[in-house]
């Protein structure tokens, strides 16, 4: 994803020279006949993190159609980003009558839609509001792009994965295979502050996160780390406690002024990308993700997933840990059987 994100960039400059203006919604670049035509939906597209994510999907290779949802303010940003020379075309859609349209052939479609925490407030503070927005955009996945890969990053996660999972199941189309949640952030800031502290090159550094996206019910398993680095036990505590609370760091710092974008919009590229991948027959992709599992007594579980052309190939048992990391894995167990029966109870009564 890196490299290719580089290469686009590079490639981009070299052809510069050559850009035109273009005022309409869609906007077509070049087609290339190597890899597949993919179709990826951001919705929630013109948010902190709809934004970003739209440009660096737009730098992606893998995509020939990118299509930008929001309930306003999406012909600006597919206008915005349609100008750079990469190969996808570019929609954007603003109002919910536009949805289908938006949805229409998707392969994957990624939600960054609902509101963002600010100081004081947990991810579960959300709920009321965001819980209504992915119902009813899952409703119209289901209707529209029923085969889609879904990569659900609006919070509360742990609980709007189930949401997502009940509308389906009650359209009739839910493929546990296709449903993820995206806890890409959770492993993208494991490696930054492992790396940091175990002095190590970031560039090299796998750390697998379990569990859920949110507080304590996030488990990063450094026991699991690599390269292998002899940190001491308060040091292991002390890198567990800052990836739990990774997102509030940004949202205090931030100030009420949302929480983390950028980090997020890359977290959320790597993910699609790897859906991506997985779609068009790479082997051996594997990231962590939020999904139907059985690794656990609970129905959903974060862990090592394998993904291929049907969406999750298989998920992968947690590996040894540590006695801290056992210790932590039972206490985060209630909150994360909470959240999945708040999000189920809520799908299922409205
Ligand atoms: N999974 C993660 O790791 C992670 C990380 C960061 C943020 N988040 C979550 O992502 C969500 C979005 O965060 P943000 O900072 O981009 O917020 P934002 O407010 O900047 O953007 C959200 C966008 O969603 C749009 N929206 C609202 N209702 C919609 C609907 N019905 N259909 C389509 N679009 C709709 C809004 O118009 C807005 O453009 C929040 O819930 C946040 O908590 C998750
Ligand atoms: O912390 C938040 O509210 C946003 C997101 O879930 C994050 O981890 O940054």
């Amino acid at each position: 994803m890196r490299t290719s994100i580089v290469r686009s960039v590079q490639s981009a400059i070299a052809r510069s020279s050559s850009s035109s203006s273009r005022t309409y919604v869609c906007a077509r670049a070049y087609s290339s006949d190597s890899v597949p035509e993919r179709k990826v939906a951001v919705l929630g597209a013109a948010g902190g993190i709809g934004q970003p994510l739209a440009l660096l999907m737009k730098l992606n290779p893998l995509v020939s159609k990118l299509s930008l949802y929001d309930i306003a303010g999406t012909p600006g940003v597919a206008a915005d980003v349609s100008h750079i020379n990469t190969r996808s075309e570019v929609c954007g859609y603003a109002g919910e009558e536009h949805l289908g349209k938006a949805l229409e052939g998707a392969d994957v479609v990624i939600i960054p839609a609902g509101v963002p925490r600010k100081p004081g407030m947990t991810r579960d503070d959300l709920f009321n509001i965001n819980a209504g927005i992915v119902k009813s955009l899952c409703t119209a996945i289901a209707k529209y792009c029923p085969h889609a890969l879904v990569n659900m990053i609006s919070n509360p996660v742990n609980s709007t994965v189930p949401i997502a999972a009940e509308v389906f199941k009650k359209a009739g189309t839910y493929d546990e295979k296709r449903l993820f949640g995206v806890t890409t952030l959770d492993v993208v800031r494991a490696k930054t502050f492992y790396a940091g502290k175990a002095n190590v090159n970031v560039a090299e550094v796998n750390v697998p996160v379990i569990g859920g996206h949110a507080g304590i019910t996030i488990l990063p398993l450094f026991s699991q780390a690599t390269p292998k680095a002899n940190l001491s036990d308060e040091v292991i505590k002390a890198l567990t406690k800052r990836t739990q609370d990774g997102g509030t760091e940004v949202v205090e710092a931030k100030a009420g002024k949302g929480s983390a974008t950028l980090s997020m919009a890359y977290a959320g590229a790597i993910f699609a990308d790897a859906c991506l991948k997985g779609l068009n027959g790479v082997p051996d992709v594997v990231e962590c993700s939020y999904v139907q599992s059985n690794v656990t007594e609970l129905p959903f579980f974060a862990s090592k997933v394998r993904l291929g052309k049907n969406g999750v190939e298989e998920v992968l048992g947690l590996g040894p840990l540590s006695d801290y990391e056992k210790e932590t894995l039972e206490s985060l167990k209630p909150e994360l059987l909470s959240s999945i029966e708040k999000g189920i109870k809520f799908a299922n009564q409205s």
